[in-house]
Formats: C-alpha cells, sequence, structure tokens
C-alpha cells in the first residue's frame, strides 16, 4: 500500500468508524467524545463512547455468540484458518494501521510499523497455530471397586466462555492482540474495552476480524471510560474470565469485582524494572541497552528499564554517556521518521512523568534534561537522573516515561536486594560478560522475565507476565492459549 493510499485509508476510516463495533457493525449511538492527536494536542477525529446499557448489550451478544457455538464449534482448523486470514489481512493493511496507531498514541511511524504492526502478525500467526494443538491428556487412576467396574479418566481444555479485555493506550492494538487471538483461538467470544485515549487502532482491528471471516457478534469493541463501561465489564455475571492491561491499582479493583462472580483473570501490570550492570559489562553495550529498554515508546512500556543499578567504576562514563546521547536526539511527531523523541499519549501523563522529574529534583537529585522539544504536543525531553538514592520516588515508583534513574553500587549482594527490593517484578536485565555470573544472579531475580545483556525483548513464544504486584498470569506462548479455557475431568465407569 502506497503512503498516499495509507493516507486516505486513514480518513476514510475516521468517518466510517463513528463508535463502538458490536456485532459487525458500528455504533453511533452515545456521547461524543474528541479523539487527540498528542502531537498537537487537537482532534483527530470524534467517537460515540456508550455507557453501561451498551456494555451490556454487547455482553449479550458476545454470550450469544458463545452460547450459540458459532466459533465454539467450528473446527479448530477452520478458526486457525481465519486467523491466518486476519493475520494476511493485518499486514496487508498495516501501513494504515500504523498510521493510525501513530496519530492517536504519538508514538514513531517507525514503532507502529515494525512493533505494533509487525510484531503483531508473527504473534497472530503464532497464535493461530495452537488452535490445532490444544490438548487435554489421559490419567491413569487407582479407583477402587475393580471386580464391580473399570476406570478410564482423561481431561479436556474447553473455552472458558465470554471474555472482557479492557487494555491501555501505550500499544492499543498489539495489547488488545494479546488477549483476543489468545482468547479465540481457545474458542471464547470476545468483549474489548480500549482505554479512553486511543480508541482507533482496535475498531480497524474489529473491522478486519470480521472481513477475516470472524463471525458477527464473537469480537465485539465497546468504547466507554474505565469507571462506566470497564467496571460493568469486570462485574458482569456472564463475563467468565476477564483479561487486563494497566495501573496495579485498577488491576486490583477489576481482580476483586471478578472474584465476586468467580470469574478467572489475568493481570499484566505495572513494573519499576530494574538494569543491573555489573563491574565486568560491556558498556557500550550496556549505554544501547539503557537509551533502547528505557526510552522505547517514550518509556510508556510496563516493562521499560527506569532503575539502572551501574557498578561505581562505571558509574560516571554510563551517565555521561547518556547525557550526551539525550543531548542529540530531535523530538518531533511519530508521523516523522527521523523524529527520535515523539510526545506522551496524552496531556495527563505528560503532566505525571513532569511531576516526578520536579519532586526528584526537590529531593536532591540531579537532573539531567535531554535536547529541545516543541511546546505544543504533550512532549517530555528524555531525562537522566543521577545522585539518586534507592529509597526515592524517582527510584521506586512507575514513572512510564522517558526517565533513567541511575544509582552505583560496589557490591553486588547489595545491588541484588536493591533490584528485589521493590513490590513490584515484572522484568529486569543483568548486564555482564559472565556467563557464570548470569547462571548464578538471575534465578536470584524477582522477575517474571529476566534479560541478559538485553532489555525489552519479546517474543510470541517466550511467557510474558510480572510477579508480586506486576500481575498474575502469562501472556504468550501455549500459556495465554490455556489461560482462556477450563480443564474439565471426565471419568468413565464401564
Ligand atoms: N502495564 C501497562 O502496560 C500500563 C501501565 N499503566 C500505568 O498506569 C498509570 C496510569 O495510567 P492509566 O491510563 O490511568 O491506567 P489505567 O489502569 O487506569 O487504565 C488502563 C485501562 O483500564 C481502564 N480502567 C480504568 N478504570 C477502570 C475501572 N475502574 N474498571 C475497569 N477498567 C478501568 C482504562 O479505561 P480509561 O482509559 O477509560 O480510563 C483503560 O482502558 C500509568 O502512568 C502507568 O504507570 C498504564 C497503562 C499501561
Ligand atoms: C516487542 C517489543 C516490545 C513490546 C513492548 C511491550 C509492552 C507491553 C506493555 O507495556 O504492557
Amino acid at each position: 500500500m502506497s503512503q498516499d493510499t495509507a493516507s486516505q485509508a486513514v480518513q476514510d476510516f475516521f468517518k466510517r468508524a463513528t463508535g463502538s463495533f458490536i456485532d459487525g457493525a458500528f455504533v453511533s449511538e452515545g456521547s461524543p467524545r474528541d479523539v487527540i492527536d498528542p502531537s498537537t494536542g487537537k482532534p483527530l477525529t470524534q467517537v460515540a463512547e456508550g455507557d453501561v446499557a451498551l456494555a451490556d448489550r454487547a455482553v449479550a451478544l458476545t454470550k450469544q455468540s458463545f452460547d450459540d457455538g458459532r466459533w465454539s464449534s467450528m473446527t479448530p482448523a477452520a478458526r486457525e484458518r481465519i486467523l491466518l486470514r486476519f493475520a494476511d489481512l493485518l499486514e496487508q493493511n498495516g501501513e494504515e494501521l500504523a498510521r493510525i496507531e501513530t496519530l492517536n498514541q504519538g508514538k514513531s511511524i517507525n514503532i507502529s510499523r515494525g512493533v505494533d504492526v509487525g510484531f503483531s502478525v508473527d504473534f497472530i500467526r503464532y497464535m493461530a497455530g495452537w488452535t490445532t494443538k490444544i490438548e487435554g491428556s489421559t490419567r491413569e487412576v487407582s479407583i477402587g471397586m475393580p471386580e464391580a467396574a473399570k476406570f478410564t479418566t482423561y481431561t479436556l481444555r474447553q473455552p472458558v466462555g465470554v471474555v472482557a479485555a479492557i487494555v491501555p493506550w501505550n500499544f492499543p492494538m498489539m495489547i488488545a492482540l494479546w488477549k483476543v487471538v489468545p482468547a479465540l483461538a481457545a474458542g471464547c467470544t470476545v468483549v474489548l474495552k480500549p482505554a479512553t485515549e486511543t480508541p482507533l487502532s482496535v475498531l480497524r482491528l474489529a473491522e478486519l476480524a470480521a472481513e477475516a471471516g470472524v463471525p458477527k457478534g464473537v469480537f465485539n469493541v465497546v468504547l466507554g471510560s474505565g469507571a462506566t463501561v470497564g467496571t460493568r465489564l469486570s462485574e458482569h455475571p456472564d463475563v467468565r474470565k476477564v483479561t487486563f492491561t494497566g495501573s496495579t491499582e485498577i488491576g486490583k479493583q477489576i481482580g476483586h469485582a471478578a472474584v465476586e462472580h468467580m470469574a478467572r483473570f489475568s493481570l499484566e501490570l505495572g513494573g519499576k524494572n530494574p538494569m543491573l550492570v555489573l563491574e565486568d559489562a560491556d558498556l557500550e553495550k550496556a549505554v544501547n541497552g539503557a537509551l533502547m529498554g528505557g526510552l522505547f515508546n517514550q518509556g510508556q512500556v510496563c516493562a521499560a528499564a527506569s532503575r539502572f543499578y551501574v557498578h561505581s567504576s562505571l558509574h560516571d562514563r554510563f551517565c555521561e554517556q547518556l547525557a550526551r546521547a539525550v543531548d542529540t536526539m530531535q523530538a518531533g511527531p511519530g508521523i516523522d521518521p527521523e523524529a527520535q523523541v515523539n510526545p506522551l499519549v496524552s496531556k495527563r501523563q505528560q503532566v505525571s512523568v513532569q511531576g516526578y522529574i520536579d519532586r526528584a529534583r526537590d529531593h536532591g537529585a540531579n537532573v539531567h534534561v535531554g535536547n529541545k522539544v516543541p511546546a505544543e504536543g504533550f512532549y517530555i525531553s528524555p531525562t537522566v537522573i543521577s545522585g539518586a538514592t534507592h529509597d526515592m520516588e524517582i527510584a521506586r515508583e512507575e514513572v512510564f516515561g522517558p526517565v533513567l534513574t541511575v544509582i552505583p553500587f560496589d557490591d553486588e549482594e547489595e545491588a541484588l536486594r536493591m533490584v528485589n527490593d521493590s513490590e513490584y517484578g515484572l522484568g529486569a536485565s543483568l548486564w555482564t560478560e559472565s556467563l557464570s555470573r548470569a547462571m548464578t544472579m538471575t534465578p536470584r531475580i524477582e522477575a517474571g522475565i529476566v534479560w541478559v545483556n538485553t532489555h525489552v525483548t519479546l517474543d510470541p513464544a517466550m511467557p510474558f507476565g510480572g510477579v508480586k504486584m506486576s500481575g498474575i498470569g502469562k501472556e504468550f506462548g501455549p500459556e495465554a492459549v490455556n489461560a482462556y479455557t477450563e480443564l474439565k475431568s471426565i471419568c468413565i465407569a464401564y
């Protein structure tokens, strides 16, 4: 698709996408809301937001589409073919989707093309394969009464039913797919609520899923606020599984609401992800890793590196090289592929991140602010903080912005203690040239994923999800599909 065609396709889509996508069509009723371009702060388009009544209607249709078996009773091979077609359509319309994501979220078009679209296409193809590989097992049992009857037992994995997916604004389309595709692969039907700020790309996804052959009503998108639509979806008695990515605070509320009706839930929550740079690390690799792991998507990544424990022999050079790098980065809208610094998603996020930086300065840390950024739009210049201590807010709380906080250490045991001294446990990285140190230290780090000499490297086959306050459950791999199934035991006497 040429750039001009893609640009025209985006404008046509803005006209069509008037609101939620339910039972195969856009719904225009509801309260109008401007969708903002973060690079200007001005409206891109407008959508109608739904309310509790629309959420109820969407759940009812999603339940009907599960109960009548239009999806769950299809053969696994037929579902797999539809999901593969969905991946093909995403790829064919990739430039349009990437533009929608960049215009709405603010991120670099390079990330939208390579990650939000590119990774998603690979992810769907990987997950489609599991559709035909969902397995139970036979079990040898020792049940008594051998003279009266013999027994055979086995397990079945069956789709859990209606899934509610509630997703954030940092990777609106990709994180939605991380939930919708394994759920569909398992035979579930899905109602999805995007973040208020970023409703657009998932609406286009829903259209493409329908075009690929996902039957009407099997994948619905309801727009609306977290307080109304989000709360209703998480407490709705017909929802059998809630899957959420976002803040720990809201994750806890969703977990409590789901437990009220014993719905299953998975929570992919915040992080305060450490990068531990040992004395023998390759400094250049570690600096590049910090820039990538900490500033990718303007640090609006749950697994972003945000606290850096660096051996004191490397600390000053590490900080200097980070500072030099941020001083040269050019800011601009995400749609400009040359711009290395892009706006954050919203004014709210800009204000929140700036607050963390200002308070770190007030608490006595050294704050090095990078190259200047435009006054219009929601920009924050990449910032390197040194001279902070491990107990300061900036070293403990999730900032979710382009802020790198560097803390020196001399003793590896003390560094490991600081790494683990966090309520979070999503991702962590260890930087060392010693295989032996890597093998010894990685099991001791409290995180769902530990990288060595890399950070935020993901693959659809590698389980992803945190420990402690970073969440419950895993995305990716066969674990993700199994998380949308119930395991049933069958026991036959004969
Ligand atoms: N793990 C991650 O990837 C993410 C972590 N975060 C962290 O959270 C901070 C705040 O971001 P924020 O956008 O407020 O995150 P939230 O957790 O509030 O939002 C995530 C999603 O949950 C919805 N939601 C909000 N309240 C409820 C509710 N009571 N019941 C059900 N759903 C709800 C939101 O809807 P709505 O948009 O309408 O409020 C959105 O769709 C960030 O600074 C960051 O630290 C944020 C996003 C992603
Ligand atoms: C595939 C490269 C990076 C993806 C980043 C994923 C972030 C997830 C999240 O914030 O939840």
